[in-house]
């Protein structure tokens, strides 16, 4: 057969290009090494297929919620999910309590860095209950059930003028998981931790009875929940306070250049006076840091509005970053819902190992409203190189130590992994009984959470070498690890660092030995892979 321009149509030459392209591909891959490609080219797959399935699947759920809200239809369906619960709970029973039981949510879904392996040992009880219940504006409380997430909150309560006290950043962050493990964000200096803003929470418990529990009404229990990662019962619900939201956050950003300035300014904000709504301060080194406080306001002035969540903005972090290298202190007037997901973005700078030019002017313009992948479809598709390399070349952990202890821990943190920007965000801790709360006797305490995400820049990085430097640090402070991400602490050590009495009291209590895994045995670096 003779080719030539005449006889070779399009559909020719897309025949001819598609294979053409392929073989040109496989030899590259071939040339350059798959472990190479899979993880210097990873942006290739993330662009061209997880961004357009993450605003799909982002798009759906949205048009949902919003469908069962405005239908009223989760009030009638909770009764009878809750029912579903209880039901797969009492079979099992009757099944002799063949196995502990978690819930059901597949471990790629989940905000964490892992997987949690006893999902495919244990008895999955599925707790698929993801609507808002009800906002009752008169008594200032928001009821939801376990898989709402973040991004529902905001998008059902900002327009109606409320919020809620606490409201961390990632969209995907759900309710239950934020009460069975923690959660925190940049106003956690005057209301605390999310659990702090919860008023009860209704559980399906290891004899398929659901209680409610309350300060006033099962308080043991209520006061047990918290941090203990669904090894006590189900979260069918929860009702936390809502307080009236405004339209902006007037945002004031402060450079500080040096170590002193960070230790004493910072700790300051954060306890003074002047109560600011959100405190907040990003380190982009052991002594250049900006120290960012914001107010509430429905007042602007317009020329210095910036709606830092359109999809076409920098990375929030670079833009604060902006105001260090310029050394020049700035206001801007933010819109709250994008103030709130002000991270979300870029996943704090996550991305950036990611997505390496995300940030660059012309990949915001066109492809900035796809993003961010979600961290579940990230999580999802991984495969073992990307996952060995994080394992072998990253950090992501949280430490909650007292702000008494903000010098000695950014030193321990440069010494040990050099790793910038570092999160840090204040928090007022109450002396409640429960896994964590003050040592000292003080009715609260204020503490400051150290996020380090990233590729630590020191030589001799090792995972569990230098993360279990860093733990022993932490626990020496009285502080506290976030658990959602890899602990090396033994059972010993974290029974030492997280306050058991309550928690095993209750244990007991509702015959959860044979139920549940401890806590320990679902976070625990072993426990997850
Ligand atoms: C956990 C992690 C995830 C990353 N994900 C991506 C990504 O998805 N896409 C992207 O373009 N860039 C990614 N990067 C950034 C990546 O480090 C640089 O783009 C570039 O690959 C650096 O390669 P290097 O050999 O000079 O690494 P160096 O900075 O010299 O790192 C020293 C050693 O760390 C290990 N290492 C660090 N980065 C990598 C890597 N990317 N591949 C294999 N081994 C590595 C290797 O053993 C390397 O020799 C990632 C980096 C890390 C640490
Ligand atoms: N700003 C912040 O505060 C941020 C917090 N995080 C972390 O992310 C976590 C939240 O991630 P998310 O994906 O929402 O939560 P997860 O699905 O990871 O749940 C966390 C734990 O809570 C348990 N759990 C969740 N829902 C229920 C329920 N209805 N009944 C019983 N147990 C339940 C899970 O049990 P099981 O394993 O059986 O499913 C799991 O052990 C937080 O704990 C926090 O540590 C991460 C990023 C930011
Ligand atoms: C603000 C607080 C308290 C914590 C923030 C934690 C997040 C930065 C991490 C929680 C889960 C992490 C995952 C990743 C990046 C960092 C987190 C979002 C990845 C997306 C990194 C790339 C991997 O391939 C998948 C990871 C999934 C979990």
């Amino acid at each position: 057969m003779h080719l030539d321009s005449a006889n070779f149509g399009l559909s020719d030459k897309i025949f001819y290009f598609i294979p053409a392209t392929i073989v040109i591909l496989i030899s590259w891959v071939k040339y350059k090494g798959l472990e190479h490609v899979l993880i210097n080219y990873r942006w290739i797959f993330v662009c061209l297929f997880l961004l357009p399935i993450s605003v799909i699947y982002d798009t759906l759920f949205f048009i949902r919620s919003k469908l069962i809200f405005l239908l009223n239809a989760a009030p009638k369906q909770h009764d009878e999910r809750v029912k579903h619960v209880q039901k797969q709970v009492r079979k099992w029973v009757e099944a002799g309590r063949p196995s502990r039981m978690c819930t059901a949510r597949p471990g790629w879904q989940n905000i964490s860095f892992r997987r949690g392996k006893y999902k495919s040992t244990l008895t999955n009880i599925e707790v698929n209950l993801m609507d808002i219940l009800s906002v009752d504006t008169e008594r200032k409380v928001v009821r939801a059930e376990p898989m709402v997430s973040m991004g529902q909150m905001t998008a059902l309560l900002n327009p109606i003028g409320w919020t809620l006290p606490v409201l961390p950043e990632l969209d995907d962050l759900t309710v239950g998981g934020l009460i069975m493990g923690v959660g925190i964000e940049s106003s956690s200096h005057l209301y605390g931790l999310f659990q702090h803003c919860c008023i009860s929470f209704e559980l399906v418990l290891a004899d398929g009875s659901l209680v409610k529990c309350s300060k006033e009404e099962n308080s043991d229990l209520f006061y047990a929940v918290p941090w203990s990662y669904g090894t006590l019962g189900f979260l069918v619900a929860a009702e936390m306070s809502i307080i009236p939201a405004k339209k902006y956050v007037r945002l004031e950003y402060t450079p500080l250049t040096s170590r002193q300035q960070i230790s004493s300014l910072f700790p300051a904000t954060a306890s003074s006076s002047e109560k600011f709504d959100f405190v907040e301060t990003l380190a982009y080194d052991r002594d250049s840091a900006v120290l960012m406080t914001g107010r509430l306001t429905d007042d602007c002035e317009f020329d210095k509005v910036n709606a830092i969540g359109r999809w076409y903005k920098p990375w929030f972090f670079k833009h604060v970053e902006g105001y260090l290298l310029r050394n020049k202190k700035g206001v801007e007037y933010i819109p709250l819902r994008d103030y709130y997901h002000r991270h979300s973005r870029s996943i704090f700078w996550e991305l950036q190992d990611i997505v390496p030019f995300g940030n660059n002017i012309i990949f915001r313009i066109l492809c900035g409203w796809m993003v961010p992948p979600k961290v579940s479809l990230l999580k999802l598709t991984q495969g073992e190189t990307i996952k060995r390399l994080y394992e072998n070349h990253h950090m992501v952990q949280d430490m909650l130590v007292p702000m008494d202890k903000l010098n000695d821990s950014l030193d321990c943190f440069h010494k040990h992994v050099n790793l910038y920007p570092l999160w840090l965000c204040p928090f007022v801790l109450p002396n409640e009984q429960g896994m964590v709360h003050p040592r000292s006797s003080a009715s609260s305490e204020m503490y400051v959470d150290i996020g380090a995400y990233g590729e630590p820049k020191v030589p001799n990085y090792h995972p569990r070498e230098t993360t279990r430097k860093i733990e022993q640090f932490v626990s020496d402070c009285d502080g506290f690890q976030m658990l959602y991400a890899d602990s090396y602490l033994t059972e010993q050590e974290f029974r030492k660092m997280f306050d058991h009495n309550l928690y095993d009291k209750m244990r007991r209590e509702l015959d959860c030995e044979k139920a549940f895994p401890e806590v320990y045995n679902k976070v625990c670096r072993a426990a997850r892979d």
